[in-house]
């Protein structure tokens, strides 16, 4: 388990979100929303000190988050992200372990393989799993 590279806040409106993050909290660092429609999701980066907040909004009504959504329709806390070493290592463990990952590794916002552990496994809260890019 390592950094804690993310915090997914699922969001009806990016735009909304980053203006309460800015005129709340002041941050300065927001990035260029950038869609993943491979992953269903919208996606705005807001840096922190020692790590980031990632603002999801649906690509599509096929969206992941689409459920959410529609439980949470104001948005909210969605997952946390860590990072591993090796995604392949970390599946291949959690799984002997008899924890569900959700689907196979795929590319995510930083471009490096994520898989997702199913929150029953985890307390409640949806945990992703993201190989960093020096994990090569
Ligand atoms: C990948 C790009 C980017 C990145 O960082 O690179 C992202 O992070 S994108 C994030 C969006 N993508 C995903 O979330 C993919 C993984 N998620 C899923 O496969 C689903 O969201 C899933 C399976 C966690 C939930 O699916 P769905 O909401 O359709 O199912 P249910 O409503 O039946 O929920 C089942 C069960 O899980 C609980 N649940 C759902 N979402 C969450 C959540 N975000 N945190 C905690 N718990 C969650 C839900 O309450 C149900 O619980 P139960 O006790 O069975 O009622
Ligand atoms: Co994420």
């Amino acid at each position: 388990m390592g950094r804690l590279n993310h915090i997914g806040i699922a969001t009806p409106s990016i735009a909304r979100s980053v203006e309460t993050y800015r005129t709340l909290l002041g941050a300065a660092a927001i990035g260029e929303p950038f869609d993943l429609p491979a992953q269903g999701v919208r996606v705005c980066f807001i840096d922190a000190p020692n790590t980031q907040i990632e603002l999801i909004e649906p690509y599509d009504d096929s969206s992941p988050i689409a459920g959410f959504l529609r439980k949470n329709p104001a948005g909210g806390q969605h997952h946390v992200c860590f990072e591993v070493p090796d995604i392949q290592a970390a599946v291949a463990d959690l799984k002997a372990k008899g924890a569900t990952i959700l689907g196979e590794p795929r590319i995510g916002a930083h471009g490096t393989p994520i898989v997702f552990v199913h929150p029953r496994d985890m307390g409640g809260v949806l945990v992703e799993l993201m190989e960093t890019p020096d994990g090569h």
